[in-house]
Formats: C-alpha cells, structure tokens, sequence
C-alpha cells in the first residue's frame, strides 16, 4: 500500500467488499442535505435507492464516483482496480453522431481513442454481443441510436454500460422512460446480472413496488425527515420517516382501510 493511501476500514477485507461509505455526508458548498451515510457495496448484490425528488439521490451517485468531494467522511473503494460504470440521468449522447445501437455499446467496452481501432478482439466482440443480450437491446442493434424512442435508448445505454464488464455499475433511473412491462424486465435482468455475474448493481428508481421486488436492499434518503434508511423492503416501507412521504400503503403491517390483513371473524 502506497505511503499516503487511506487506511482501509477494519470490516473491509472481505473479497466481496467493493466499495464503503463511512460517515459520508454529501451535498454542496459544504453543506450535508443528509445525516450520514454507511453502508458497503458487495459483489453480487442489487441495491435500489429511493426517494423524493430532490433527496439526494444523484448526488450521492456523484460523491461515490468521485465527481463531488464528500462534506465529510468517506467513501472507500477495496482496490484501485475496482471499475465502475454509470449511466446518468439523461445523456447527450444523441446530440454526437449518428451511430448505430451496437456501434455505441462497442464504443462503450473501448476507452479513449480505441473506438477508431478498425477491429475489435474477440473477447471485445464477446463482451459487446452479451451485453447487447443480457439489456434485451438484440432487436434494436442495428437501428440508428438516435431514432430509438427513450425507452429504447436506455436499454441501448445499459448495453454499453453492461460491455465495459465494470464491477459496480451505478444507474440513475434507468427505467424512467420504459414502459411497464419493460420496466419490470430491465430491473429483473439487472438482479440476475448482479447475482450471477457477481457485479454491484446499484439503480435509482421511483418506482417502489419493483424495486421492493428485485432489490436485495433498499436505501431510503429524505431531506425532510433528516432519515437515511437501509434495509429490506419491510424495514424500509414501515419506517415512520417512509411513511411520512409515502403513505400507509407499502408497509405490510398498516394494510390499506377494507383490506385487513386478519379475516374478520
Ligand atoms: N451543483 C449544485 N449545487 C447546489 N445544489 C445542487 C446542485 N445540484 C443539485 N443540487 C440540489 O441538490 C438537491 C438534491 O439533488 P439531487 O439531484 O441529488 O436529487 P435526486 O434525489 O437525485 O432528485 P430526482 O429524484 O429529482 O432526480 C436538490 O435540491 C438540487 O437542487
């Protein structure tokens, strides 16, 4: 380890372990919008992240990638060989050229100036034809990027997140423009890629029932409550700070009023 390198956190030596955050409070010109944050990223799991607009949720993305200094704390990647991948809210990608679907996922999986090599390796092409499969954008491959309505841009730009084969891949509503079914497809597939591939999934998403559904952990955030609340679906959707912004409805234990959960006797 390099002289200067922070020191590792005492749990963090477990190979699974990709990514902590400790005591990480975000926000801008140094001023938290939430109490801290702490929790660690694994290989193998999906991680959603919830809550109101404006909480905090993009913002904390860009504080674990570096693109935002913490107010305090930490964040503490396991190894400098750890590769993320992020696909942002909305991109400018269309407004660049007129590419084909496949030409921008390979674009995806070559860095810098390696896009213009003439051919890719074959691991290359590999990786590119099962990222293309496992985001379900096979049919949409060959059509231009910027003719593919939103909905498919997003499948075509988590191909090209999948082809880079990064470790943790961080993305920010990427169902947003999908239909529902399409919805519950991506973040379907999403679990089983951070499950069998072993990657860290970690996916902003406004839609609380699907993310209940394939996440293995939820992470609430809520400026107005001052909350940051991590846990399985039940633990999330019953805290007091939840309910407060969403309602009754969720939580199991508070059934909606004509829906019981013991039968009346
Ligand atoms: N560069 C900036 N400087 C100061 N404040 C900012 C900056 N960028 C965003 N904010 C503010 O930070 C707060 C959190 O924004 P953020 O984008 O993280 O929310 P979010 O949870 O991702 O919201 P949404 O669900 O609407 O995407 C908002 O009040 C926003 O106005």
């Amino acid at each position: 380890m390099e002289p200067h390198e922070p020191s590792p956190p005492a749990h963090a030596h477990t190979e699974d372990l990709l990514l902590c955050c400790e005591d990480l409070r975000i926000g801008y010109q140094g001023k938290p919008m939430l109490p801290p944050i702490n929790l660690q990223v694994r290989r193998g799991t999906f991680l959603a992240v919830i809550g109101r607009n404006g909480s905090g949720k993009s913002t904390w993305f860009k504080t674990l990638l570096g693109l935002l200094s913490p107010v305090s704390g930490r964040v503490f990647r396991s190894s400098p060989q750890v590769k993320s991948a992020y696909v942002p809210q909305s991109t400018g990608i269309d407004a660049l050229l007129p590419v084909r679907t496949k030409e921008l996922v390979r674009w995806g999986r070559l860095s810098g100036w390696n896009f213009l090599r003439p051919f890719s390796s074959r691991q290359d092409r590999s990786a590119v034809e099962s990222a293309i499969t496992s985001a379900g954008a096979g049919p949409i491959a060959q059509l231009p990027y910027r003719e593919l309505s939103e909905g498919q841009k997003q499948r075509a730009l988590l191909a090209r997140v999948l082809a880079t084969e990064a470790d943790l891949v961080l993305l920010d509503e990427p169902t947003a423009a999908m239909d529902a079914v399409a919805e519950r497809e991506t973040m379907k597939r999403l679990a089983e890629l951070a499950h069998e591939k072993r990657l860290a999934v970690v996916v902003v998403s406004h839609d609380l029932r699907v993310a209940a559904e394939f996440a293995d952990q939820l992470l609430f955030v809520d400026r107005e409550t001052s909350s940051v609340v991590l846990g399985d679906a039940n633990t999330v959707f019953c805290h007091p700070a939840f309910r407060h912004q969403y309602g009754d409805d969720y939580c199991p234990r508070h059934p909606a009023p004509g829906h019981p959960r013991e039968p009346a006797r």
